[in-house]
């Protein structure tokens, strides 16, 4: 039987993995996903391609990511219906979505020397890279003949210039600890720019993009001719917007007001996972969460919210994203193509794309409010909302995958 191409996506709430057909472009043969490992009952989400999609609230305890992997797997690996994947001989090869890639401008395949080099750029971003790298050991333990791949959100963003990847501090220290911007989402980043210059039939090195991936860890990137010349985050996922429970920028002062402990060991730090009591506040004890209680933004976006929180939380992130929105605008000298709307909320809040849209009118920019209401269908990659074509930058809405865009690579390069 022919092999089969494995992707995962971990995060720190929540565990997607997709099995692809070996072949360009990959087909998927099923999805399934594990969320909520952080506020539990965890829930499972599992489709076979062509059939229609299972969930369920999981009685199990499923307390880490590697526990959900090593749950969805079995689970995989255990349905008679999906018997091209019954064992570790269906596959080819496992790609992991690594968030923090350090210097590495391109995926590598795991042995010990890489495994090593990883290992130590897990104390630069321990929070993004943890949950990852066990899940890689895990592989290499269980599934020993299959060959990991690892993919980085940081990668794409190897073509920013000096003066933005650089942090205007004593040059001497930030070079021997790699403090600088890397920026992060850029497998989606790649997936967009791909799927968007093909919807507009534009070769990608002529293709300028703002293009903007909003989930509960959000993002925005600034494509020039096919390459990223900015984008919001920075040596780590904190910096720039607001997410579920990051602040985004704030004074780096803040942290010494907000707290004595600022630099001590989290409590919740481990002996694998060191990190410090303001990392642990600003990365997950901030960002809409501390303003309302919920990570929920489907019930922050709401046309009337539930109170005055709510209500600025939504000002705030759109009030984040508008101020990149208008510095992206002019370092492309107003030469975009499109702004493009991904991620979760990206692709599912048409109040956030309304609201944004009509706050960027000044550039020229209009959205069709019957097509944004309606969103993408289930199947449709790029969605065009603009209205009065040929006016400003397009809006588009870009229905990401990093998973697809992990397999499309390896097998490019494999086969
Ligand atoms: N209809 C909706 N309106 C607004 N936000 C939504 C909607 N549906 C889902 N979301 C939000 O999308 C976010 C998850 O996005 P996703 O990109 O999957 O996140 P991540 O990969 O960072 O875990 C959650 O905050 C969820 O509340
Ligand atoms: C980089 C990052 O923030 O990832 P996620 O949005 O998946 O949390
Ligand atoms: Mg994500």
């Amino acid at each position: 039987m022919a092999k089969t191409v494995l992707a995962v996506n971990a995060g720190s709430s929540s565990v997607k993995i997709t099995f692809y057909t070996f072949e360009n472009p990959p087909k998927a043969i099923a999805d399934a996903q594990i969320s909520g490992i952080t506020a539990p009952p965890p829930a499972l989400k599992f489709q076979r391609t062509g059939s229609t999609k299972h969930q369920e609230k999981l009685q199990e305890k499923l307390s880490t990511p590697q526990d959900a992997f090593k749950y969805l797997l079995k689970r995989c690996f255990d349905d008679p219906e999906l018997s091209e994947v019954a064992s570790e001989s269906d596959l080819a090869y496992i790609c992991h979505r690594v968030v923090h890639g350090g210097d590495y401008q391109d995926s590598v395949e795991i042995n010990d020397d890489t495994m090593h080099h990883l290992e130590a750029l897990e104390d630069l971003a321990p929070l993004h890279n943890f949950s990852a790298l066990e899940i890689i050991r895990l592989c290499r333990k269980e599934l020993p003949s299959v060959p990991s791949i690892t993919f980085f959100d940081s990668a794409f963003h190897h073509t920013m210039p000096d003066y933005v990847r650089t942090y205007p501090i004593d040059q001497t220290i930030a070079k021997a600890n790699g403090l600088r911007k890397y920026g992060f989402h850029g497998i989606s980043y790649s997936f967009i720019l791909r799927s968007v210059a093909e919807f507009l039939q534009k070769p990608q090195e002529k293709t300028n993009l703002i293009v903007m991936h909003i989930g509960s860890g959000a993002s925005i990137c600034v494509i020039k001719e096919g390459k990223s010349i900015d984008t919001s985050m920075g040596l780590t996922p904190l910096a720039g917007l607001p997410g579920a429970t990051r602040s985004g920028d704030i004074d780096p002062s803040l942290v010494f007001h907000y707290t004595s402990d600022a630099g001590k060991l989290s409590p919740t730090a481990t002996k694998e996972m060191h990190i410090s009591t303001a990392e642990e506040i600003l990365n997950k004890k901030s960002g809409w969460k501390a303003l309302t209680g919920t990570t929920d933004f489907a019930e922050i976006a709401v046309e009337s919210p539930p109170s005055e929180a709510h209500k600025l939380a939504f000002d705030i992130l759109v009030d984040r994203i508008l101020g990149y929105i208008g510095n992206y605008y002019v370092k492309l000298g107003g030469e975009v193509d499109a702004l493009v709307f991904a991620g979760g909320i990206g692709e599912k809040s048409a109040l956030l794309r309304r609201t944004l849209s009509e706050k960027c009118k000044s550039l020229g920019i209009a959205i069709d409010s019957e097509a944004n209401d309606k969103g993408p269908e289930d199947d449709e990659t790029v969605k065009d909302i603009s209205k009065g074509a040929g006016k400003g930058p397009r809006v588009l809405i870009c229905q990401t995958n990093e998973q697809f865009e992990m397999a499309y690579h390896c097998i490019r390069k494999r086969s």
